[in-house]
């Protein structure tokens, strides 16, 4: 296999599921997308509800037959031996047998990729230990919490030392001090040189893990790219806190706002920096006052938001059409 192989990587993938009594209404949950994963890299994938994220994992996991468009894992399709002999993979729900114990259950998927004697004992050990699980790797799965269901999830899936972790919301149900070992343990991966794909509506998560994004909306992609890349292209923006005068009355100004937000007595609005002196002026003239004046982070949070807004205000889930 060549160095240049891509980890994942889909053509014009589409997937359309059908519902009702006749099976005649279809969801459009995913629309064409195209995504080209290199090795080595953190890639979080994001997007509303319903946006397609987990049937993007689940064709890659060869669970959903794409409608049409193809998918690869190192080149191989995702139903081949070669995909699935070097991936990792978290489900959303994860539901693991639940009357073994975790560690019966971690060894399982240690067999079943391969791992024996000696070998797998220390392996089984070792990720017991690396999710917080030692202790309580005795007991029975079905007396587990949800965060433990969790972690035990996540040690079944990097157990075989994959290539390719696949996580659909890993972090989905833990505790802050869970959130955040779970977090030290993708970075560890990463450190390995694994690749790793997740979804999350954690945006912190995504910040602190990714070296690359894909926002889906309506099962299209809204934004891809380097997180770097993706925040740095944005318009710089000034937020102020204005006094003195009404929403409405800021809006009725007629400069360009990214934002206007009404606090008690005050008005705080967003605008891009080449409008933020007119703006000024024009506040002071109608009897405003500027109580405050900085410069503000565009995060990935605003540009998860601004990508919503420009799909479809408050569009949830894949299109329905009949
Ligand atoms: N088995 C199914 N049958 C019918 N529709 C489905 C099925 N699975 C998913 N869908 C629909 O496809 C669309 C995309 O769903 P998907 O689970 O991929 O979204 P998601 O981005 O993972 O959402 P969430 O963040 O809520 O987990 C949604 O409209 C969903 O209702």
């Amino acid at each position: 296999m060549s160095a240049e192989t891509l980890a994942i990587e889909t053509r014009d993938l589409s997937k359309t599921y059908r519902l009702g009594f006749w099976m005649n209404k279809r969801v459009l949950a995913l629309q064409g997308l195209t995504l080209n994963i290199q090795p080595g890299q953190v890639y979080g994938l994001l997007g509303p509800n319903g946006a397609g994220k987990s049937t993007t994992i689940k064709i890659l996991m060869n669970l959903v037959q794409a409608t049409s468009g193809s998918a690869a894992i190192f080149g191989h399709a995702p139903d081949s031996k070669e995909a699935r002999r070097n991936v990792g993979f978290l489900p959303e729900n994860p539901a693991p047998y639940e009357y073994l114990t975790g560690e019966e259950f971690v060894r399982l998927a240690g067999q079943l990729v391969g791992l024996s004697g000696q070998e797998l004992d220390r392996r089984v050990k070792e990720v017991l230990g690396a999710v917080g699980m030692s202790r309580t790797a005795g007991l029975q799965i079905r007396r587990y919490s949800k965060g433990m269901v969790q972690r035990i999830g996540l040690a079944q899936a990097i157990v075989g030392q994959p290539k390719l972790l696949v996580l659909d919301e890993p972090t989905s149900g833990l505790d802050p001090v869970g959130r955040r070992e779970i977090r030290d343990l993708i970075l560890q991966e990463r450190e390995r040189g694994t690749t790793v794909l997740f979804c999350t509506h954690i945006i912190p998560d995504v910040e602190a893990l990714c070296n690359r994004v894909a926002v889906l909306v309506n099962g299209r992609l809204a934004r891809e790219g380097s997180v770097q890349e993706l925040l740095t292209t944005q318009v710089p923006v000034v937020e102020l806190t204005i006094e003195g005068l009404a929403l409405e009355s800021v809006r009725n100004l007629g400069h360009p706002l990214e934002q206007a937000q009404d606090l008690t007595n005050r008005v705080l609005v967003r605008a891009a920096n080449a409008h933020v002196q007119p703006l000024l002026k024009s506040v002071l003239e109608a009897g405003g006052r500027v109580t405050q004046l900085q410069s503000a982070r565009f995060s990935l949070e605003d540009l998860f938001l601004q990508a919503m807004s420009e799909a479809r205000h408050g569009t949830v889930g894949g299109e329905i059409t009949s």
